[in-house]
Protein backbone atom coordinates (compact mmCIF):
# COMPACT_ATOMS: atom_id res chain seq x y z
CA UNK A 1 0.00 0.00 0.00
CA UNK A 2 1.70 3.11 -0.72
CA UNK A 3 2.39 5.37 1.94
CA UNK A 4 -0.05 7.93 1.12
CA UNK A 5 -2.74 5.57 1.95
CA UNK A 6 -2.61 4.14 4.91
CA UNK A 7 -5.37 1.61 6.14
CA UNK A 8 -8.23 3.79 7.34
CA UNK A 9 -9.75 3.04 11.04
CA UNK A 10 -13.07 1.22 10.46
CA UNK A 11 -15.74 3.71 11.36
CA UNK A 12 -18.76 1.95 12.80
CA UNK A 13 -21.15 0.09 9.87
CA UNK A 14 -24.39 2.90 9.17
CA UNK A 15 -27.80 2.09 10.96
CA UNK A 16 -30.71 3.45 10.78
CA UNK A 17 -31.87 4.09 14.38
CA UNK A 18 -31.57 7.51 14.12
CA UNK A 19 -34.95 8.82 13.24
CA UNK A 20 -34.11 11.76 11.42
CA UNK A 21 -31.08 10.05 9.37
CA UNK A 22 -31.40 9.07 5.34
CA UNK A 23 -31.17 5.48 6.16
CA UNK A 24 -34.11 5.32 8.92
CA UNK A 25 -36.68 7.55 6.55
CA UNK A 26 -35.48 4.23 3.34
CA UNK A 27 -36.55 1.83 6.11
CA UNK A 28 -40.04 3.82 7.46
CA UNK A 29 -41.31 5.75 3.98
CA UNK A 30 -39.77 4.12 0.99
CA UNK A 31 -39.99 0.15 1.44
CA UNK A 32 -43.61 0.99 2.55
CA UNK A 33 -44.03 2.74 -0.65
CA UNK A 34 -42.16 -0.29 -2.71
CA UNK A 35 -44.40 -2.56 -1.12
CA UNK A 36 -47.69 -0.31 -2.16
CA UNK A 37 -46.48 -0.26 -5.52
CA UNK A 38 -45.39 -3.88 -6.12
CA UNK A 39 -49.16 -4.71 -4.65
CA UNK A 40 -51.00 -2.25 -6.85
CA UNK A 41 -48.88 -3.24 -9.54
CA UNK A 42 -49.44 -7.02 -9.29
CA UNK A 43 -52.50 -8.25 -8.34
CA UNK A 44 -51.29 -10.93 -5.76
CA UNK A 45 -53.56 -12.93 -3.61
CA UNK A 46 -54.16 -12.46 -0.22
CA UNK A 47 -51.99 -14.88 1.71
CA UNK A 48 -49.06 -12.51 -0.63
CA UNK A 49 -50.76 -9.09 0.60
CA UNK A 50 -50.81 -10.94 4.36
CA UNK A 51 -47.25 -11.57 4.39
CA UNK A 52 -46.17 -8.29 2.59
CA UNK A 53 -48.07 -5.97 5.59
CA UNK A 54 -46.64 -8.37 8.27
CA UNK A 55 -43.07 -7.84 7.08
CA UNK A 56 -43.72 -3.91 7.14
CA UNK A 57 -45.59 -3.89 10.86
CA UNK A 58 -43.06 -5.70 12.25
CA UNK A 59 -39.44 -5.10 11.98
CA UNK A 60 -37.99 -7.61 13.59
CA UNK A 61 -35.11 -9.78 11.92
CA UNK A 62 -36.22 -13.63 12.07
CA UNK A 63 -34.92 -16.56 10.36
CA UNK A 64 -36.04 -17.16 6.78
CA UNK A 65 -38.49 -19.68 6.62
CA UNK A 66 -37.56 -23.22 6.11
CA UNK A 67 -38.73 -23.75 2.64
CA UNK A 68 -36.39 -21.08 1.64
CA UNK A 69 -33.76 -22.33 -0.76
CA UNK A 70 -31.01 -20.25 0.72
CA UNK A 71 -32.41 -20.02 4.18
CA UNK A 72 -28.82 -21.54 5.42
CA UNK A 73 -26.74 -18.99 4.37
CA UNK A 74 -29.12 -16.04 5.64
CA UNK A 75 -29.66 -17.95 9.11
CA UNK A 76 -25.49 -17.49 8.98
CA UNK A 77 -25.07 -13.78 8.02
CA UNK A 78 -28.38 -13.51 10.57
CA UNK A 79 -26.61 -14.73 13.39
CA UNK A 80 -25.80 -11.42 14.63
CA UNK A 81 -29.07 -9.75 14.35
CA UNK A 82 -31.74 -12.10 14.60
CA UNK A 83 -34.45 -10.99 17.08
CA UNK A 84 -33.28 -7.28 16.11
CA UNK A 85 -35.18 -4.33 14.81
CA UNK A 86 -33.98 -3.80 11.15
CA UNK A 87 -33.78 -0.35 12.23
CA UNK A 88 -30.89 -1.46 14.57
CA UNK A 89 -28.71 -3.89 12.37
CA UNK A 90 -26.42 -2.27 9.48
CA UNK A 91 -28.35 -0.37 7.06
CA UNK A 92 -26.95 -2.38 4.06
CA UNK A 93 -27.80 -5.44 5.91
CA UNK A 94 -31.48 -4.09 6.63
CA UNK A 95 -32.23 -3.25 2.73
CA UNK A 96 -31.04 -6.57 1.51
CA UNK A 97 -32.77 -8.78 3.89
CA UNK A 98 -35.77 -6.23 2.97
CA UNK A 99 -35.54 -7.13 -0.60
CA UNK A 100 -35.18 -10.81 0.33
CA UNK A 101 -38.60 -11.23 2.23
CA UNK A 102 -40.34 -9.26 -0.47
CA UNK A 103 -39.66 -11.95 -2.70
CA UNK A 104 -39.93 -14.53 -0.42
CA UNK A 105 -43.37 -13.42 -0.11
CA UNK A 106 -44.12 -13.28 -3.48
CA UNK A 107 -42.86 -16.45 -4.24
CA UNK A 108 -39.89 -15.58 -6.71
CA UNK A 109 -37.86 -18.41 -5.71
CA UNK A 110 -40.45 -21.07 -4.81
CA UNK A 111 -42.24 -23.63 -6.92
CA UNK A 112 -45.42 -22.39 -8.30
CA UNK A 113 -47.25 -20.53 -10.44
CA UNK A 114 -45.29 -16.95 -9.21
CA UNK A 115 -42.00 -18.75 -9.72
CA UNK A 116 -39.71 -15.96 -11.77
CA UNK A 117 -42.28 -13.08 -11.93
CA UNK A 118 -40.20 -10.03 -11.17
CA UNK A 119 -42.49 -7.79 -8.79
CA UNK A 120 -41.03 -4.69 -9.83
CA UNK A 121 -41.48 -6.15 -13.75
CA UNK A 122 -44.33 -3.29 -14.21
CA UNK A 123 -42.85 -0.24 -12.91
CA UNK A 124 -39.55 -1.32 -14.78
CA UNK A 125 -41.81 -1.72 -18.18
CA UNK A 126 -43.49 1.75 -17.15
CA UNK A 127 -39.91 3.62 -17.03
CA UNK A 128 -37.75 2.45 -20.31
CA UNK A 129 -35.70 4.99 -22.59
CA UNK A 130 -37.89 6.54 -25.39
CA UNK A 131 -37.03 6.34 -28.93
CA UNK A 132 -35.22 9.81 -29.17
CA UNK A 133 -32.73 8.37 -26.63
CA UNK A 134 -31.71 5.50 -28.12
CA UNK A 135 -31.48 7.42 -31.28
CA UNK A 136 -29.26 10.14 -29.44
CA UNK A 137 -26.96 7.42 -28.31
CA UNK A 138 -27.00 5.83 -31.39
CA UNK A 139 -25.89 9.35 -33.30
CA UNK A 140 -22.77 9.56 -31.15
CA UNK A 141 -21.56 7.39 -33.25
CA UNK A 142 -20.47 9.83 -35.94
CA UNK A 143 -18.38 12.03 -32.86
CA UNK A 144 -14.69 11.53 -32.76
CA UNK A 145 -13.48 9.06 -30.66
CA UNK A 146 -12.37 11.33 -27.73
CA UNK A 147 -16.01 12.88 -27.58
CA UNK A 148 -17.48 9.63 -27.94
CA UNK A 149 -15.86 8.72 -24.85
CA UNK A 150 -16.70 11.35 -22.59
CA UNK A 151 -20.05 11.73 -23.74
CA UNK A 152 -20.41 7.83 -22.80
CA UNK A 153 -19.41 8.14 -19.32
CA UNK A 154 -22.03 10.73 -19.28
CA UNK A 155 -24.52 9.07 -20.07
CA UNK A 156 -23.48 5.57 -17.84
CA UNK A 157 -23.07 8.19 -15.23
CA UNK A 158 -25.84 10.22 -15.07
CA UNK A 159 -28.34 7.10 -15.99
CA UNK A 160 -27.71 6.45 -12.75
CA UNK A 161 -30.44 8.19 -11.37
CA UNK A 162 -32.70 6.02 -13.33
CA UNK A 163 -33.39 4.25 -10.14
CA UNK A 164 -37.14 3.64 -9.14
CA UNK A 165 -36.58 2.87 -5.29
CA UNK A 166 -35.27 6.52 -5.27
CA UNK A 167 -37.45 8.39 -7.99
CA UNK A 168 -40.44 6.85 -6.01
CA UNK A 169 -39.02 8.00 -2.70
CA UNK A 170 -39.06 11.62 -3.58
CA UNK A 171 -42.07 11.56 -5.11
CA UNK A 172 -43.65 10.29 -2.23
CA UNK A 173 -41.85 13.21 -0.40
CA UNK A 174 -42.69 15.83 -3.00
CA UNK A 175 -38.57 16.03 -3.42
CA UNK A 176 -38.50 16.56 -6.73
CA UNK A 177 -34.65 18.13 -6.59
CA UNK A 178 -33.20 20.11 -9.06
CA UNK A 179 -30.84 18.22 -11.57
CA UNK A 180 -27.47 20.14 -10.94
CA UNK A 181 -25.09 17.77 -12.60
CA UNK A 182 -22.24 17.88 -10.46
CA UNK A 183 -19.07 16.30 -10.57
CA UNK A 184 -17.57 15.93 -6.97
CA UNK A 185 -14.74 14.04 -8.48
CA UNK A 186 -13.84 13.27 -11.44
CA UNK A 187 -11.53 10.44 -12.73
CA UNK A 188 -12.62 10.35 -16.38
CA UNK A 189 -9.17 11.15 -17.71
CA UNK A 190 -7.65 8.43 -15.46
CA UNK A 191 -10.17 5.89 -16.33
CA UNK A 192 -9.66 6.73 -20.63
CA UNK A 193 -5.66 6.63 -20.23
CA UNK A 194 -6.00 3.42 -18.20
CA UNK A 195 -8.13 1.99 -20.61
CA UNK A 196 -5.49 3.26 -23.80
CA UNK A 197 -3.22 1.61 -22.03
CA UNK A 198 -3.77 -1.56 -23.99
CA UNK A 199 -2.16 -4.91 -22.82
CA UNK A 200 -3.01 -4.03 -19.27
CA UNK A 201 -4.65 -7.36 -17.85
CA UNK A 202 -6.20 -9.77 -20.08
CA UNK A 203 -8.71 -7.50 -21.92
CA UNK A 204 -11.17 -7.96 -20.59
CA UNK A 205 -13.58 -5.38 -19.02
CA UNK A 206 -16.11 -5.98 -16.31
CA UNK A 207 -19.00 -3.94 -15.94
CA UNK A 208 -21.10 -4.71 -12.55
CA UNK A 209 -24.39 -3.32 -13.42
CA UNK A 210 -27.30 -1.57 -11.28
CA UNK A 211 -30.30 -0.07 -13.06
CA UNK A 212 -32.41 -1.77 -15.76
CA UNK A 213 -34.07 0.77 -18.43
CA UNK A 214 -32.50 4.54 -18.74
CA UNK A 215 -29.13 3.37 -17.01
CA UNK A 216 -28.38 0.12 -18.25
CA UNK A 217 -29.14 1.72 -22.21
CA UNK A 218 -26.08 3.79 -22.08
CA UNK A 219 -24.24 0.94 -20.49
CA UNK A 220 -25.12 -1.29 -22.97
CA UNK A 221 -23.68 1.47 -25.45
CA UNK A 222 -20.49 2.39 -23.35
CA UNK A 223 -19.76 -1.36 -23.78
CA UNK A 224 -20.44 -1.61 -27.28
CA UNK A 225 -17.93 1.62 -27.68
CA UNK A 226 -15.34 -0.26 -25.41
CA UNK A 227 -15.32 -3.25 -27.96
CA UNK A 228 -15.35 -1.53 -31.08
CA UNK A 229 -12.79 1.02 -30.49
CA UNK A 230 -10.31 -2.26 -29.32
CA UNK A 231 -10.29 -0.85 -25.46
CA UNK A 232 -11.52 -4.05 -24.58
CA UNK A 233 -11.60 -7.36 -26.16
CA UNK A 234 -14.40 -8.66 -24.70
CA UNK A 235 -16.84 -7.46 -21.90
CA UNK A 236 -18.40 -8.85 -19.06
CA UNK A 237 -21.73 -7.28 -17.78
CA UNK A 238 -22.72 -8.83 -14.39
CA UNK A 239 -26.25 -8.63 -13.38
CA UNK A 240 -28.58 -9.66 -10.15
CA UNK A 241 -30.07 -12.70 -9.95
CA UNK A 242 -33.02 -11.97 -8.88
CA UNK A 243 -35.01 -8.72 -8.86
CA UNK A 244 -33.60 -6.50 -6.44
CA UNK A 245 -33.48 -2.68 -4.95
CA UNK A 246 -36.75 -1.98 -7.56
CA UNK A 247 -35.14 -1.50 -10.41
CA UNK A 248 -31.96 -3.27 -10.37
CA UNK A 249 -30.79 -5.40 -13.98
CA UNK A 250 -31.28 -9.06 -14.34
CA UNK A 251 -30.39 -10.86 -17.43
CA UNK A 252 -34.19 -10.53 -18.62
CA UNK A 253 -33.73 -7.12 -18.66
CA UNK A 254 -30.48 -6.82 -20.97
CA UNK A 255 -32.50 -8.96 -23.35
CA UNK A 256 -35.63 -6.53 -23.04
CA UNK A 257 -33.22 -3.71 -23.84
CA UNK A 258 -31.45 -5.58 -26.82
CA UNK A 259 -34.93 -5.33 -28.36
CA UNK A 260 -35.13 -1.93 -28.23
CA UNK A 261 -32.50 -0.87 -30.29
CA UNK A 262 -34.24 0.11 -33.36
CA UNK A 263 -34.05 -2.55 -36.37
CA UNK A 264 -31.43 -0.26 -38.22
CA UNK A 265 -29.39 0.28 -34.79
CA UNK A 266 -25.79 -1.07 -35.46
CA UNK A 267 -25.28 -0.96 -31.78
CA UNK A 268 -28.16 -3.63 -31.02
CA UNK A 269 -27.31 -5.88 -33.73
CA UNK A 270 -23.43 -5.54 -32.80
CA UNK A 271 -23.96 -6.77 -28.94
CA UNK A 272 -26.58 -9.14 -30.05
CA UNK A 273 -23.22 -10.44 -31.90
CA UNK A 274 -21.04 -10.11 -29.49
CA UNK A 275 -23.09 -12.26 -26.68
CA UNK A 276 -23.29 -14.61 -29.38
CA UNK A 277 -19.45 -14.73 -29.69
CA UNK A 278 -19.17 -14.66 -26.44
CA UNK A 279 -16.78 -11.71 -26.43
CA UNK A 280 -20.04 -9.97 -24.42
CA UNK A 281 -20.66 -12.31 -21.71
CA UNK A 282 -23.36 -11.82 -19.14
CA UNK A 283 -22.50 -13.34 -15.51
CA UNK A 284 -24.11 -12.89 -12.21
CA UNK A 285 -23.97 -15.01 -8.78
CA UNK A 286 -25.87 -15.04 -5.75
CA UNK A 287 -23.19 -12.42 -4.16
CA UNK A 288 -24.94 -9.81 -5.73
CA UNK A 289 -28.29 -9.95 -3.82
CA UNK A 290 -26.23 -11.10 -0.61
CA UNK A 291 -26.32 -8.43 2.63
CA UNK A 292 -22.00 -8.55 1.64
CA UNK A 293 -19.58 -6.24 0.81
CA UNK A 294 -17.19 -6.61 -2.17
CA UNK A 295 -14.44 -7.38 0.85
CA UNK A 296 -16.81 -10.78 0.94
CA UNK A 297 -16.96 -11.79 -2.67
CA UNK A 298 -16.37 -15.42 -3.55
CA UNK A 299 -12.97 -16.83 -5.33
CA UNK A 300 -14.91 -16.82 -8.69
CA UNK A 301 -15.50 -13.22 -8.77
CA UNK A 302 -12.14 -12.41 -7.18
CA UNK A 303 -10.58 -14.13 -10.10
CA UNK A 304 -12.71 -12.56 -12.62
CA UNK A 305 -11.76 -8.92 -11.58
CA UNK A 306 -7.95 -9.86 -10.49
CA UNK A 307 -7.80 -10.59 -13.95
CA UNK A 308 -9.68 -8.04 -15.86
CA UNK A 309 -8.13 -4.76 -16.88
CA UNK A 310 -10.71 -2.65 -15.40
CA UNK A 311 -13.98 -3.13 -13.49
CA UNK A 312 -16.68 -0.73 -13.38
CA UNK A 313 -19.23 -0.52 -10.63
CA UNK A 314 -22.20 1.09 -11.39
CA UNK A 315 -24.20 2.88 -9.18
CA UNK A 316 -24.60 3.69 -5.35
CA UNK A 317 -25.13 0.35 -4.17
CA UNK A 318 -22.18 -0.99 -5.54
CA UNK A 319 -20.20 2.27 -4.24
CA UNK A 320 -21.54 1.21 -0.87
CA UNK A 321 -20.19 -2.57 -1.15
CA UNK A 322 -16.82 -1.40 -2.49
CA UNK A 323 -15.88 1.18 -0.08
CA UNK A 324 -17.51 -0.12 2.67
CA UNK A 325 -20.93 0.82 4.02
CA UNK A 326 -19.78 3.09 6.54
CA UNK A 327 -19.49 6.71 8.12
CA UNK A 328 -16.23 7.30 6.40
CA UNK A 329 -14.84 10.95 6.61
CA UNK A 330 -15.70 12.29 3.02
CA UNK A 331 -11.35 13.35 2.76
CA UNK A 332 -10.90 9.24 3.38
CA UNK A 333 -8.99 8.14 0.16
CA UNK A 334 -10.35 5.88 -2.42
CA UNK A 335 -7.16 4.03 -2.58
CA UNK A 336 -7.23 3.23 0.90
CA UNK A 337 -10.89 1.88 0.96
CA UNK A 338 -10.60 0.10 -2.01
CA UNK A 339 -6.94 -1.28 -2.00
CA UNK A 340 -8.24 -5.20 -1.43
CA UNK A 341 -10.08 -5.07 -4.88
CA UNK A 342 -8.58 -7.74 -6.85
CA UNK A 343 -7.79 -5.39 -9.81
CA UNK A 344 -8.19 -1.98 -10.72
CA UNK A 345 -11.69 -0.46 -10.35
CA UNK A 346 -13.49 2.22 -11.34
CA UNK A 347 -17.25 3.43 -9.36
CA UNK A 348 -19.41 5.40 -11.83
CA UNK A 349 -22.11 6.66 -9.21
CA UNK A 350 -24.54 9.47 -8.36
CA UNK A 351 -24.70 10.16 -4.89
CA UNK A 352 -27.62 8.65 -2.96
CA UNK A 353 -26.85 8.27 0.56
CA UNK A 354 -24.41 9.19 2.97
CA UNK A 355 -21.19 7.00 2.44
CA UNK A 356 -18.87 9.42 0.56
CA UNK A 357 -14.52 8.87 0.04
CA UNK A 358 -12.13 10.54 -1.95
CA UNK A 359 -13.21 13.99 -1.44
CA UNK A 360 -10.70 17.31 -1.47
CA UNK A 361 -9.97 18.07 2.17
CA UNK A 362 -13.19 21.14 2.85
CA UNK A 363 -15.21 20.30 -0.46
CA UNK A 364 -17.87 18.79 1.42
CA UNK A 365 -18.22 21.86 3.69
CA UNK A 366 -19.15 23.93 0.81
CA UNK A 367 -22.16 21.58 -0.67
CA UNK A 368 -25.64 21.78 -0.06
CA UNK A 369 -26.85 20.32 3.17
CA UNK A 370 -28.44 17.52 1.31
CA UNK A 371 -26.06 16.26 -1.26
CA UNK A 372 -25.26 13.47 -0.33
CA UNK A 373 -28.46 12.06 -0.65
CA UNK A 374 -30.38 14.33 -3.61
CA UNK A 375 -29.17 12.37 -6.56
CA UNK A 376 -27.85 15.93 -7.96
CA UNK A 377 -24.23 15.16 -7.42
CA UNK A 378 -22.18 12.46 -8.89
CA UNK A 379 -18.39 10.76 -8.97
CA UNK A 380 -16.10 9.33 -11.11
CA UNK A 381 -13.65 7.14 -9.29
CA UNK A 382 -10.40 4.99 -10.22
CA UNK A 383 -8.01 3.32 -8.79
CA UNK A 384 -5.98 1.97 -11.37
O1 LIG B 1 -27.63 1.48 -6.44
P1 LIG B 1 -28.49 2.60 -6.91
O2 LIG B 1 -29.61 2.14 -7.79
O3 LIG B 1 -27.70 3.70 -7.54
O4 LIG B 1 -29.14 3.29 -5.65
C1 LIG B 1 -29.75 2.54 -4.65
C2 LIG B 1 -30.43 3.42 -3.68
O5 LIG B 1 -31.52 4.13 -4.23
O6 LIG B 1 -30.92 2.55 -2.74
C3 LIG B 1 -30.39 2.83 -1.45
C4 LIG B 1 -31.48 3.19 -0.55
O7 LIG B 1 -32.44 2.17 -0.59
C5 LIG B 1 -29.34 3.92 -1.62
O8 LIG B 1 -28.09 3.34 -1.57
C6 LIG B 1 -29.52 4.43 -3.00
O9 LIG B 1 -30.11 5.66 -2.87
Amino acid sequence: MPAESPVPVLPPPIRSDDPASFPASVLRDRHPAIVARVLADVPFAAPVRRSLATLLQDPTVTPLPRDAHDCEDWDRWGEPYFGRSMFEVPFLWAENYFYRRLLYATGYHEPGPWRGIDPFGPQKAADVPGEEELRALDALQVLPEEEQASALVAASLWGNRADLGFQLAQREAGEVHERVDDLVVDDTDLLWKHLDRRGAGNGTVCVVADNAGRELLPDLVLIDFLLRTGRAARVELHVKPAPYFVSDALTADVLDELRRFPADSAIGRRLSAALRDGTLELVTDAFYCAPLEFPQMPESLAARFGAARLTILKGDLNYRRLVGDRSWPAETSFLSTTGYFPGPVAALRTVKSDVVVGLAAGAAAKLPASWRTSGAFAMVQVRA
